[in-house]
């Protein structure tokens, strides 16, 4: 195991300048049986742990890591409104709907060589799992009164924000959150007449759907 970039100079390739190391960790969760953990039976669960090494010749370094697939939705305490309208504006305003996303989240640690990184055990996964709690808190707010949120936009910079509010090993977080909407469907009657659930019932619709994205950073950071 190098603790430096000498493997480079061990490869005897000098056009070899730089290493990309991918790792995808998938999220193998124990099952659980009547309320029991269960000894050795796990299923995959949904959003992976990922992460991306580069190691210059020179030793620099830059470590990124990062949250794929996490789908999350609300089913109230979610708007839309004051928006600009034109002409060609369809979509009302309103304060109560659905809130549904895939939450696609990467950070850039702030370690330029391998000297630099915390040698605790576990470091990056522990950081990986309070990341991931900061940005679900953000999202749904407390498990009783949940948190409005005025729009998707508006959501994700609070939970980038927190991010780089409480992480201060953190120098800058991109995320990706597309509006996967949920529409309130009105059924027609036999005479037409439309019978109305109370929005109680949603249709999932692919398109369209908004690609909304941010990337924050400390003022020094390199990302
Ligand atoms: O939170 C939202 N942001 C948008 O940009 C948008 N656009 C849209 O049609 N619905 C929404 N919702």
């Amino acid at each position: 195991m190098y603790q430096d970039s000498s493997w480079l100079e061990d490869c005897k390739v000098s056009k070899v300048t730089a290493a990309i190391v991918n790792i995808v960790e998938k999220p193998w969760e124990r099952v659980v049986i009547d309320g029991e953990l269960h000894k050795h039976g796990f299923k995959l669960g949904s959003e992976k742990h990922t992460t991306e090494v580069i190691v210059h010749k020179s030793g620099s370094l830059q470590v990124t890591s990062g949250i794929e697939g996490l789908s999350v939705l609300k089913t109230t305490q979610s708007g839309f409104e004051g928006f600009i309208r034109d002409k060609y504006t369809a979509l009302p305003e309103t304060r109560e709907r659905m809130l549904a996303t895939e939450v696609s989240a990467s950070w850039r640690y702030p370690y330029d060589s391998l000297s630099g990184i915390p040698s605790k055990p576990h470091y990056f996964n522990e950081r990986y799992l309070d990341i991931k709690r900061s940005l679900m808190e953000t999202f749904f707010g407390s498990p009783k009164e949940g948190v409005y949120s005025p729009s998707v936009q508006s959501t994700l910079l609070q939970m980038a924000r927190n991010v780089l509010n409480s992480f201060p090993d953190v120098a800058s977080i991109k995320l990706k959150m597309p509006n996967i909407h949920f529409l309130p469907v009105n059924l027609s009657s036999k005479n037409n007449q439309i019978v109305k659930f109370n929005d109680d019932v949603y249709m999932p619709t692919d398109e369209p759907h908004g690609s909304i994205e941010a990337s924050l950073s400390r003022i020094h950071s390199k990302m």
